[in-house]
């Protein structure tokens, strides 16, 4: 790494991802700066940020929440901006070296947008973002000469594998789930389960979205067409395979039959440290394997009738055009129904696929008109829900 600071930008900044990046951070000893970071609605949390790390500039996204926010526990060095346009004035700054992609959900692609055309890499956590417009985002970063570096742990395992042979002797990859927190229940029992368990993640700690997600398996739909993008891989080269421990990250097969894995326990700081630091592998605060104990790596295959969402994914994959941008947007409504109960578990992924299978779809969408869909697909998940 360069002996000067990397200053960063930190997109959600108050989640769990920019939590674990600021402890990355702090461990760095200088060596990363945070340079702006942003916070949707939990303004306290951003303010002791802020005076912890002394930032010159902090967004607050959600203009309204941040007009009742009393702002002077703000430091004096940290200047406020308010709204989305000032994410993109944050992230083009001269000052900036890169920018972490880590706000939840669709709201997160303006900003890896707004990086990416400023010429600025991007460390992106953000898997929506590839979900609702890979090719669009992939060209992007193409023409701008700029690199996206995974955060999600399976695609930083992955992308860290595949340096170890050559593309044209890919076989597959596959990604591995936890299973969640239902692995083990029957159909029956997964018809009962509450709002409180299914945020009850067996393996990470996460923010609420991602948990549900993990607990219908979308995480791993989402997953799937993440990487389809960002490793520019046919959907059939694209397997997953339950992996409870979460240590081994994800796979790579080559045509000789030999398979590749990276492995550590559960801990997001080592895969957000492995791409602000790239190709650099420093010391890090990350929690280590420790051989001197015993461990246990299982693998089983996932069950789909359980799952559904996972043959949505394969199909959303193989099918890209507008399908992604709809699967996410009908599933993040359909989560945020069942956080506020108003929605079962269970109906989460037949509300999602029930919107898919009613849009028009097209092959090479603007981003215009992704925009108009993802609008769309959320008000189609309301519609369900009424009928
Ligand atoms: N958590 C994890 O371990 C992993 C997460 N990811 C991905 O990383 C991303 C972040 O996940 P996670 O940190 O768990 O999520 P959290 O819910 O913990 O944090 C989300 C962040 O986004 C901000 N935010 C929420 N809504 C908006 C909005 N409408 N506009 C702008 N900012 C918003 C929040 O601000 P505030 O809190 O201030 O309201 C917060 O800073 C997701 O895409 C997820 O899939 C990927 C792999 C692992
Ligand atoms: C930490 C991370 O990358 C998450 O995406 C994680 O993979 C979720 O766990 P599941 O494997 O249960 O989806
Ligand atoms: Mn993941």
């Amino acid at each position: 790494m360069a002996t000067s600071a990397r200053n960063l930008v930190i997109l959600g900044s108050t989640g769990s991802i920019g939590r674990s990046t600021l402890e990355v951070v702090r461990f760095s000893e200088g060596a990363l700066r945070p340079w702006a970071l942003t916070a949707h609605q939990s303004f306290e949390l951003l303010c002791q940020q802020a005076t912890q790390f002394q930032v010159p500039y902090v967004v607050a996204t959600d203009p309204v929440a941040a007009r009742s926010w009393d702002w002077s526990l703000l430091p004096p060095c940290t200047k406020l901006l308010v709204g989305s346009e000032a994410v993109r004035e944050v992230v083009a700054a001269a000052e900036v070296d890169m920018v972490v992609a880590a706000m939840v959900g669709s709201a997160g692609l303006a900003g890896t947008w707004a990086a990416l055309d400023a010429g600025k890499p991007v460390a992106l956590a953000n898997k929506e973002s590839l979900v609702m417009a890979g090719p669009l985002v992939m060209q992007l970063a193409a023409e701008r000469g700029v690199p996206i570096l995974p955060v999600d742990s399976e695609h930083s395992a992955i992308f860290q594998v595949l340096q170890a042979g050559r593309r044209d002797d890919l076989a597959r990859i596959i990604l591995t789930a936890s299973g969640g927190p239902f692995r083990k229940y029957t159909l029956a029992e997964m018809h009962q389960v509450s709002v409180e368990q299914a945020l009850s993640h067996p393996t990470w700690r996460m923010g609420k979205k991602i948990s549900i997600d993990s607990a219908t398996m979308m995480n791993k739909a989402l997953e799937m067409i993440e990487a389809r993008w960002l490793f520019d891989l046919p959907a059939d080269q694209i397997d997953v395979v339950v992996h409870p421990q979460s240590i081994i990250h994800s796979m790579v097969e080559f045509r000789d039959g030999s398979m590749l894995a990276q492995m550590s326990p559960p801990d997001m700081k080592l895969p957000i440290q492995t791409a602000l630091t790239w190709p650099s592998r420093l010391p890090s605060p990350a929690r280590k394997m420790d051989l001197s104990q015993a461990w246990k790596l299982d693998f089983e295959p996932p069950d789909e009738e359980r799952f559904p969402a996972l043959a949505l994914g394969r199909e959303v994959a193989a099918a890209g055009g507008t399908a992604g941008c709809v699967l996410n947007a009908a599933n993040e409504a359909a989560v945020a129904s069942f956080l506020a109960k108003e929605l079962s578990f269970m109906e989460i992924v037949p509300a999602t696929r029930a919107v898919l299978a009613n849009h028009s779809f097209e092959s090479q969408p603007t981003l215009e008109r992704l925009s108009e869909l993802d609008t769309w697909a959320r008000q189609e998940v309301s519609r369900w829900i009424c009928h």
